[in-house]
């Protein structure tokens, strides 16, 4: 039978059933340590993620109380709840069982053991560990908000070149880069990516780090211990974990500080990762695929991109062209949009007006796919007719940065701010909201506030 990948701890101030009990565990698991001094423990749960512990409950010759070894079942409980432990006493006794099943003990067993009984019992409690791994996994994701699968639309030459960079780097284990601006199908691409990989059963990972605050960065990534810092209320693993075996989608990877850029690029040279506040490294199997809208190339010489991390992260690059340079799929993905809104909003007979899809394909789409999905279901909403209108199509004013401000109306202004400095970046939501001098999910607020 093949061993299970876990590491179990014996600890026992016996020498005789440590020697027995790891020559019977060494051929179930793939890592058995062993000591007779439990003071090690703290030192090892440093080092080493335990899965499993096995431990007797008295140390001290004489003494049958079983309280030392409830002592070490709360510190280890304490330093590293994914862990197990599984307890052992020759002196069954009832109620030392439930005191230590309710201290956090996974289970119990007598001494002298039956190496069934025992290997059963830690195999229940590595699929226990394994089902809470997977849980805060779940837990993580429904916080997260992944997003169902898209379909990806598109005849025209320059996605159908995409789309055959995809197809052959797919199934591979390169770390692939996608540029192109906001809106364009980074996304969409990413997750086309990963379910044309081996990867596919495994689990895709989204992190946009272009929303998250600078001091989150690291232990959203790499995971934190209990106690790191005010409010790491207990262990929590991070997204290169999460994506263990499947795909981590490192969105807006240009918005990466250089101090976590050298982090990164150790976490992928080395293929572990070390949670903030602990010592212990963890071995992660994950495929990259980045995503940004800035010119990594002109960052790297400006020095605020590492070479080296580039270098890792684009193996592959796919530029996604912007949607004014593939207008021959702005119909395509315009009627796409409409039957879907014509669904979500009860309007089952609409249809655009000639002169609607040719001012669409006229438009230069400065937010690319997003902005066409946003304007055609707000023509939806405000069609009255069967038919879209181009008056019913709201696209973002002509204004241009020399304008000057003449209303002063506070809520007027400041649409008005954000329309200049969208038309001044051509819809680069991360630039204009760096000009405004607010995050890019603040901006993206207040567009939704101001329908734009
Ligand atoms: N080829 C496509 N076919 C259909 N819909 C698409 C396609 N590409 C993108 N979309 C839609 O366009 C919207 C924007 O796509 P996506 O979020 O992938 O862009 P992005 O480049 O990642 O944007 P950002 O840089 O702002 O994060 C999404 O709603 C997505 O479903």
């Amino acid at each position: 039978m093949a061993k299970q990948e876990a590491t179990v701890l014996i600890l026992d101030d016996d020498k005789d059933i440590l020697f027995s009990m790891e020559v019977f565990l060494k051929r179930h698991f793939s890592k058995v340590l062993t000591t007779t001094n439990p003071k090690e423990l703290v030192t090892m749960l440093n080092k080493t993620v335990l899965h499993l512990v096995v431990m007797d409950m008295n140390f001290r010759a004489g003494d049958q109380s079983g309280k030392e070894g409830l002592y070490w079942l709360k510190l280890i409980k304490e330093r590293s709840q994914e862990t197990m432990v599984v307890l052992m006493t020759a002196y069954a006794n009832v109620d030392l069982a439930v005191e230590s099943l309710k201290k956090g003990a996974f289970d119990f067993v007598l001494k002298p053991w039956d190496n069934d009984k025992l290997l059963a019992t830690l195999q229940k409690g590595l699929s226990m560990v394994r089902s809470n791994t997977q849980q805060s996994k779940l837990q993580s994701l429904s916080k997260n908000g992944l997003l169902p699968q898209e379909h990806v639309l598109g005849k025209s030459q320059p996605f159908k070149e995409v789309l055959h960079l995809v197809e052959k780097v797919a199934d591979t284990q390169a770390n692939v880069l996608l540029l192109g601006e906001n809106g364009t199908g980074k996304y969409v691409i990413a997750k086309m990516l990963h379910q044309n990989s081996a990867r596919k059963d495994n689990i895709f990972v989204h992190v946009d780090l272009g929303s998250l605050n600078e001091n989150l960065f690291e232990s959203e990534l790499f995971g934190h211990a209990k106690g790191a810092f005010t409010d790491a209320k207990e262990d929590s693993l991070g997204r290169f974990e999460l994506a263990d075996e499947g795909t981590l989608f490192l969105d807006e990877i240009g918005n990466l500080p250089l101090h976590l850029q050298s982090k990164l690029l150790t976490v992928l040279q080395t293929k572990k990762v070390v949670r903030l506040g602990e010592s212990k490294e963890r071995t992660v199997n994950v495929r990259i695929i980045c995503a940004t809208n800035m010119d990594l190339h002109l960052m790297v010489a400006e020095q605020r991109f590492r070479q080296d991390l580039l270098y890792r992260i684009n193996t592959m690059e796919i530029v996604l062209p912007a949607l004014r340079e593939r207008t021959g799929d702005v119909a395509l993905l315009a009627h796409h949009f409409l039957e879907k809104n014509k669904r979500k909003y009860q309007k089952g007979r609409l249809q655009f007006s000639m002169e609607a899809l040719n001012a669409m394909k006229k438009y230069h789409w400065p937010g690319n796919i997003r902005e066409l999905e946003h304007i055609v279901e707000r023509a939806v909403i405000l069609s009255e007719e069967n038919e879209i209108q181009e008056s019913d199509l709201r696209f973002g004013p002509a204004v241009t940065p020399k304008e000057t401000v003449k209303n002063l109306n506070l809520e007027a202004t400041e649409k008005h701010l954000i329309q200049l400095a969208l038309k001044k970046h051509t819809g680069n939501v991360s630039k204009a909201a760096k000009e405004l001098g607010i995050t890019r999910a603040a901006l993206y607020r207040r567009m939704e506030k101001h329908n734009l």
